[in-house]
């Protein structure tokens, strides 16, 4: 008689229960999981291909490792959808991304397996090298393992922290997954070498120095060892640049062949003495026909049908913000050959591959180095071309001190295209794009615009496209506009200047960026309350259009701002004028609307605004608590 057959993943809660399978067992159990995660993607959508590309390395990382008490460090966090499973999340595996979920990412607070958050990449060595030094120093945490991919590891953040963790010299781990793709196929120097280290080195030579041999041999021995594998490498007279920053290298080997992992593994785990760099060659999208077929190796999906791969097309009413960026860059580009743009990373999440398609050598994608983007642009600036700095609002934070120190300072007229403004749904608080106003319209001599629909982007690229006295800045929200009617070709804005977008007597809301649909929503319900709105768009955060905010005041009883951002921003910076011009002390009604002073959980963009306290109800709410109408739920409280 034969026994029912027990899926292995279903005999598997946690990390210990690997400790029990046999490889064979752990090879099968792998099958199971990448079965088990594309199921699930399916019904979520997310980072499919980089998750499926380390289903192998996941099973075999926990089954070598003592997780949670060893640190797992994943960079960015977009490819743990296996650990997750591994690790006593699966029968949440299907909220993924979803309002109450699983996060898509790793999070503290959501599992001691996942010992350190992530999303923004590059972060990974850096984190455990600190979890090693925590355990060197009497801390009750073991060994560090950071898993980095290809694409995060052309960070500098990366190589601060090989330089720091090669001089410290301390036992610890770093994996680099390298599928030979970041979002899109990946650009430069350090990609090359990586690919070179690949096809150069013979994998059976390299899986017997896995095996610890080299390091058994006595010192001269070893020496010659290390000598012979330099040829093999190809690399006449110096090692990996790995060992020359102080790992000992193993690799490549193949990522997905479960007896070389557990085998290099469990070498290395046994014989580290120092910082080990293995480098994995994995393929992104494995083991799934249609990912590995995309161009894009399905990096992010919607949800899709598992048998076709076909993704749920969302249904587009309007152009999205990005494509009508792109376009209109494009359309810039072709009038004035000075203008480049800069993506690091993001050529189509940033629209700037319309333009590489019709001018490629006038776009540069330096790779995921947010920090260099900004100093590569203010350099061209400096040199007399119109640089586009094409970057999501929360990538941007990590070039802050470029930002300040090598364009705001030197008044270089960098164009900052500020993609992902505001709550960005699924993504969740890593992404949100909630602190660029704030963080730029603090700066002196920066302008700070914001478009309230697509029509307005245009406007705005044409506006940064003749500003040449120095930096400005343009932020729009990810996905689709108003559906409002287009121009043939954008036209320069004067700067500091607003617009009325309807008329009325009561309050006046003052909107800046793509709230403008939800203040114009909230108009209609406040006339049906039975008070007239003036809404305006204010477009500049910086510098303030101070005649229409005088306007709005002295013919207002309510002055009510409005904006997908944080506090610190638009708001703070109309307060600050009606402070110092000493309108505040005149007993004017002034309400702020930002998001709140709390980080806001992923669910759709909607849901995150509602809980922001940022809907047009709310904005109602506001107007008429400003204008001192009682409502429903003034009523209530009293
Ligand atoms: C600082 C920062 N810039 C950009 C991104 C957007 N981003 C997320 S994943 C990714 C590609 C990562 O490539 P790689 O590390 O090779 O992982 P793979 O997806 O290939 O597994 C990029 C550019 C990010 N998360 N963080
Ligand atoms: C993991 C990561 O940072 C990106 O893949 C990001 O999720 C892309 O976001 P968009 O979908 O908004 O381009
Ligand atoms: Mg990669």
């Amino acid at each position: 008689m034969t026994r029912p057959h027990t899926p292995t993943l279903d005999r598997v809660a946690g990390p210990a229960d690997l400790k029990a399978l046999s490889d064979a067992d752990l090879a099968r159990l792998a099958h199971e999981l990448r079965t088990e995660t594309i199921s699930a993607v399916s019904e979520t959508g997310g980072h499919l291909g980089s998750s499926l590309g380390v289903v192998e390395l996941s099973v075999a990382i926990h089954a070598v490792f003592n997780a949670p008490h060893d640190k797992l460090v994943w960079d960015v966090g977009h490819q743990c959808y296996p650990h997750k499973i591994l690790t006593h999340r699966r029968d949440r595996i299907r909220t993924l991304r979803q309002e109450g979920g699983l996060s898509g990412f790793t999070k503290r607070s959501e599992s001691a397996f996942d010992p350190f958050g992530a999303a923004h990449s590059s972060t990974s060595i850096s984190a455990a090298l600190g979890f090693t030094v925590a355990r060197d120093m009497g801390q009750a945490t073991g060994d560090a393992i950071a898993v980095i991919g290809d694409g995060a590891i052309s960070a500098g953040m990366a190589y601060e922290a090989m330089n720091n963790a090669g001089h410290e010299g301390r036992r610890m781990f770093v994996i680099l997954n390298d599928n030979e793709m970041s979002i899109a196929p990946p650009t430069g120097a350090m990609s090359k070498y990586l690919s070179g280290l690949w096809t150069d080195t013979p994998l059976g030579a390299l899986k017997d120095m896995a095996e610890g041999i080299e390091r058994a041999l006595p010192g001269p021995v070893r020496e010659g060892a290390r000598r012979a594998r330099q040829l093999v490498t190809g690399m006449p007279g110096s090692g990996t640049l790995f060992e020359e920053l102080g790992f000992t290298y193993i690799g490549p080997i193949d990522g997905h062949d479960m007896d070389q992992l557990l085998g290099v593994l469990r070498a290395a785990r046994a014989r580290a003495t120092g910082p080990v760099l293995i480098h994995a060659m994995t393929v992104k999208g494995k083991g799934y026909r249609p990912a590995e077929a995309s161009a894009d190796k399905y990096h992010g999906v919607a949800t899709f049908d598992v048998a076709s791969g076909a993704q749920k097309k969302s249904v587009s009413h309007a152009p999205a913000y990005t494509k009508v960026f792109g376009q209109a860059l494009t359309d810039e580009a072709a009038r004035d050959s000075r203008i480049v743009a800069i993506t690091a990373a993001m050529p189509s999440g940033t629209g700037v591959d319309i333009m590489a398609k019709r001018f490629p050598a006038r776009v540069f994608d330096v790779g995921i180095a947010e920090q260099h983007a900004v100093t590569f642009a203010a350099g061209m600036a400096a040199g007399g071309l119109r640089p586009f700095c094409a970057i999501y609002s929360t990538f941007l934070q990590r070039a802050y001190d470029q930002v300040v120190h090598d364009v705001a300072l030197q008044k270089l007229p960098v164009r900052f295209a500020i993609d992902r403004a505001g709550l960005v749904g699924a993504d969740g608080a890593t992404h949100a794009g909630a602190f660029d106003t704030a963080y730029l319209a603090n700066l002196p001599g920066f302008v700070v615009m914001a478009a309230g629909d697509e029509a307005e982007l245009v406007h705005m690229v044409a506006t940064a496209t003749e500003y040449d006295e120095g930096p400005i800045a343009f932020r729009y929200p990810r996905g689709e506009g108003m559906g409002v009617a287009m121009p043939e070709r954008g036209l320069p804005l004067e700067i500091g200047k607003g617009r009325i977008v309807r008329e009325g007597t009561g309050v006046a809301i003052l909107s800046f960026g793509a709230h403008l649909s939800e203040c114009l929503v909230a108009a209609d319900a406040l006339e049906a309350r039975g008070v007239s709105a003036t809404v305006a768009d204010a477009r500049f955060a910086k510098p303030l259009d101070t005649d229409l905010i005088a306007q709005l005041v002295a013919h207002h009883g309510a002055l009510i701002t409005v904006e997908q951002g944080a506090e610190g921003g638009f708001g703070a910076q109309v307060l600050h004028w009606l402070a110092r011009t000493g309108r505040l002390d005149r007993g004017l009604a002034v309400r702020t609307m930002t998001l709140p002073d709390r980080f806001i959980d992923h669910a759709s963009p909607a849901r995150m605004y509602a809980e922001a306290g940022l809907t047009s109800g709310d904005i109602v709410a506001t107007a008429l608590g400003a204008m001192g109408v009682p409502t429903l739920d003034s009523a209530r409280r009293a």
